[in-house]
This record gives structure tokens, sequence and C-alpha cells, in this order.
């Protein structure tokens, strides 16, 4: 190709990718020409960091169960606790291994030829080798100086290579490593060849700008996929994992409902509900959307937690619009206040009309689904009694379509018994704006 035929190539390419970007402005940005936005992978890793979550214990059948669930997702990885860690650890890993699941099983060890003779054994896919590099993990965990970890990564990386499968080596707690450190660590792994190099931030201190930076950084250096794992601890999980894809990193570390050590990581659920913003057509057409509430379901089970309430996606209110304004733009347009379709995810919306700050627009609808003829000043009337009755104690659909129902036949509503004061409102039940559906109680989030 000529000189003039490959600009204009690229001047059309970068017209293709701003007209996208104009189309969807929470898409890749045209100038992130590295981004893996609309690329990714997902390793999970619930059957590894989510191990090291403090409630977990999971028997070999709930591993295979999960194993299973996250491969039907569509996950790319699933990554296992190391079988040094205990022999039942070292069996649920060959088992695992045994299935037959579309997605690679990978295992993760320490950067040692004791643990990589074992993990190599297990019939994984492929090896995640990890040390720290920072002050921290080398005066207090390991001990080890930069050259033995170089020495002793191009030992385990070339061994693991030999047998055929993949390795990737991981410097934990990257962002609080010496910048020139890591990227001769980096350089030198890449050098002998593997097939990723991951940062970790394992203390959960970078920000999403150090995230770019640091991706970017490294893309310089190595030629192979970049992997992040991000810890939860100032609640940057999601977004760090989002920039270090738009920086250029291939692959996510995700856990389901984010479980792992301390308050954990970059958590499944929340990740899709980024990337189905910013990727959706990539989102929908690589991952099962609609099992993401049974999987959650199944690790909040096994792990005994409740699903919290603001879960992107899942959480019990994810999805429930209440305010009277709110509730009138819903219902001639749901896009008025949602980034996320619920049908995307199996889910559906619904609208709180039950309290003193619906609206008229939003009675009018319950008025329909009664099937009840009111004109729209008699629905405002109705409504200011609703509000009324909403301002003395908390409301329930019964309380409401009895109001509805009474106003409607003429009849005087009777006067509702006042709730006693901390009285739990178990029945406070919320209106769906699609009749079929099931209606749902207020979730218990009473944590454990
Ligand atoms: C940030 C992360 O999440 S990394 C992954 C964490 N995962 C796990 O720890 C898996 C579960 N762990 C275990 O079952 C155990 O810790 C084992 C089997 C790995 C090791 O158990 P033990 O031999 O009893 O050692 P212990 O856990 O007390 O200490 C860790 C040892 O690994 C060494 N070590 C720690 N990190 C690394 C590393 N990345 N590479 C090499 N050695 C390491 C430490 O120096 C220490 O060695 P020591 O015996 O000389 O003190
Ligand atoms: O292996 C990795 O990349 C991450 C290890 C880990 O869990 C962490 O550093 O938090
Ligand atoms: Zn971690």
């Amino acid at each position: 190709m000529t000189d003039n035929n490959n600009k204009f190539q690229a001047v059309t390419e970068s017209a293709a990718a701003a007209a996208n970007f104009q189309q969807n402005p929470y898409g890749p940005n045209p100038a992130d020409f590295l981004s893996n936005v609309n690329n990714f992978q997902l390793i999970d890793s619930t059957l590894r960091e989510g191990e090291q979550f403090a409630n977990s214990f999971f028997s070999t059948e709930k591993k295979i169960e999960i194993a299973k669930a996250l491969d039907d997702f569509g996950v790319d990885y699933i990554e296992l606790t190391s079988p040094v860690a205990s022999e039942q650890s070292r069996k649920d890993c060959e088992a695992i291994c045994k299935l037959g699941l579309k997605a690679k099983i990978l295992t993760h060890i320490r950067c040692h030829m004791d643990d990589a003779k074992v993990a190599v054994e297990t019939g994984v896919d492929g090896v995640d080798v990890v040390i720290g590099t920072s002050k921290f993990l080398r005066q207090y965990s390991h001990g080890k100086d930069m050259n033995y970890i170089a020495k002793s990564a191009i030992e385990v990386i070339e061994f693991v290579k030999s047998k055929g499968i993949e390795i990737r080596f991981s410097s934990e707690d990257s962002f609080r490593s010496d910048l020139v450190d890591l990227l001769n660590i980096y350089k030198t792994v890449s050098k002998i060849g593997v097939n990723r190099v991951g940062i970790a931030d394992t203390v959960g201190c970078a920000n999403p700008r150090q995230v770019y930076e640091l991706v970017r950084t490294l893309k310089s250096v190595v030629s192979c996929d970049i992997e992040c794992h991000f810890h939860n601890d100032t609640g940057c999980a999601i977004a760090n994992a989002y920039t270090a894809l738009e920086g250029g990193a291939r692959l996510i570390d995700v856990c389901v409902l984010g479980i792992g050590e301390r308050n954990g990581i970059t958590p499944l659920g929340g990740l899709m509900a980024r990337m189905i913003v910013a990727s959706p057509q990539y989102v929908k057409s690589k991952y099962k959307l609609h099992k993401i509430r049974d999987i959650e379901n199944l690790v909040a089970e096994a792990v005994e937690v409740n699903i919290p309430f603001n879960n992107p996606i899942t959480g019990f209110c994810a999805f429930t619009h209440k305010a009277g304004i709110h509730a009138k733009a819903i219902l001639a347009n749901p896009s008025t206040y949602e980034i996320l379709d619920p049908h995307d995810f199996g889910m559906k919306r619904y609208i709180h009309f039950a309290n003193r700050l619906t609206g008229w627009n939003a009675i009018k609808s319950r008025v329909d689904q009664l099937n009840l003829n009111l004109t729209d000043s008699q629905v405002k009337e109705v409504t200011a009694k609703i509000k009324k009755m909403g301002d003395i104690r908390p409301l329930n659909i019964d309380d409401v379509d009895s109001i509805i129902k009474d106003f409607h036949s003429g009849i005087t509503t009777p006067a509702l018994k006042p709730a006693k004061e901390n009285e739990p409102i178990e029945d406070s039940v919320d209106i769906l704006l699609d009749p079929q559906g099931p209606a749902f109680k207020k979730a218990k989030t009473v944590a454990k």
C-alpha cells in the first residue's frame, strides 16, 4: 500500500471510530487507539480470589456447580486456588480440569518451582504465577530482591512453558512497586515469552488515572496481553477495570459479587453493567447476561451473604423507580432514567407508587392496571388521598389499591390503622409495570 493509501485508511478508520463514539458517547474514546473496551476477556477468580473471602468454603460439588455456571455464562478463563494450598484443593483442581468446559482452566501459584511442579500436573490449561514486587512485600512477605525475583520468574516460566500450557506472570502490589523495577521484570518475562503479564492492585490503592498510565506504559514494553486485577478497598475496582481496558489491557480478573480478600475485587455483574453501556454488541453477543442473577444467587448462598441492595443489576431496587417525576418519565420512555435495560439481564423494571412521593401519572397507571375508569382530575384527587395517607405511615400496595377502589366506588376510605413505631413493613410490595411479573418484597439486607 502506498503512503497515501495508508493515510487514507487511517483517516477513514479514525472517522469511523469518531462516528461510533458519537453514536454511543459511553463507548470507547477514539483517542484511545489501544483500547480493548470492545475486545476484552474475563478471568473469573471466584474459585481462587473468591475462596480468600472471609466467609468462603466451597465443597468440591459447589466448586463444580460454580465452574459450570461461569462456563455457561461465557467467561473466558476460570482461575482456581493453588493446588499446593491443600490436598483437597489439588483434587478439586484436577476434577474441574476434567469437566471439559469451554473456559480455560487456570491455577494460581507463587513464583516457586515447588508450586509450579504441582500445578502443571493438575491438567490445567495455564498457570498464573505471582510474586510481590513492592517494598512491603519484598520485606515482609517473601523477603527476596528483584534479582532473585527475575531469576525465579525465568525458571518457573521456562518450566511451565516446557509443558505446553499457558503462563502468566504477575507482580503483586504493582501500584506500590518501583516503576523501573516493574518495567524491568515485565520486559524480562515478555522477552522469554509469556501469554500474559498481570498488574495487580493488591491493596486497592490505585485510581483510574494511575491505572491508565501504568497500563499505557506497560503496553510499550511488553508484546503480550495485559491482565489486570483490582481490589476494591477504596471503591475503584470497576472504574479501574474499565480504565485498564481503555489503556489497552485485554483481560480483567473478576469474582462473582466481587468476593475476595477483605472487601474483594471487581465484581462480575458490576463490570458487565459498566461494559454493556460501553460496548453493548460485544457484551450481549459474548456473555449470557440473563444468567447473572442465578450465578450471584448461587455464590451468595454458598458464602452465606445477601445480595447488597445497591448491587448493580441484581440489587433488589436496581430497576425500581419511585419519585413521581421519575415515574412519569419512565412510563413515557424508560431510557429517561435508565442507562441499563433490565430486560438485557432477564430482569424487570418496577414503579414503587405506594408512597407519598408518588404522582398522578404513576397512580393513573395503577388505575389502568386495575381496569378502573377515572378521569385525570379524579386520578389527581385520589393521588392526593394516597399522599395524605403516605404522610402518616409507610404504605403498601394493598393500602393504595383500597384507596383507589374505595374512591372509585364512591365509598369513603376507611381509616387505616397506623403502623406501630419501628414495626417492620413485612408486606410492603411495590408495583410492577409488567402485570405478568412477580411482585417482590422488600429485600432483607441485614448483614450477618
Ligand atoms: C495477593 C494474593 O492473593 S496472592 C495468593 C494468595 N493465595 C494463597 O495464599 C493460597 C493459600 N495459601 C496457602 O495455602 C499457604 O499460604 C501456602 C500453602 C501457599 C504456603 O503455606 P506455608 O508454607 O505454610 O507458608 P505461609 O503461608 O505461612 O507463608 C507464605 C510463604 O510463601 C512465601 N511467598 C509468599 N509469596 C510468595 C511468592 N509470590 N513467591 C514465592 N514465595 C512466596 C513466603 O515467603 C512464605 O514463605 P516461608 O515459608 O519462607 O515463610
Ligand atoms: O495474581 C495476580 O495477578 C493477583 C494476585 C492477587 O490476588 C492480588 O495481588 O491481589
Ligand atoms: Zn487479589
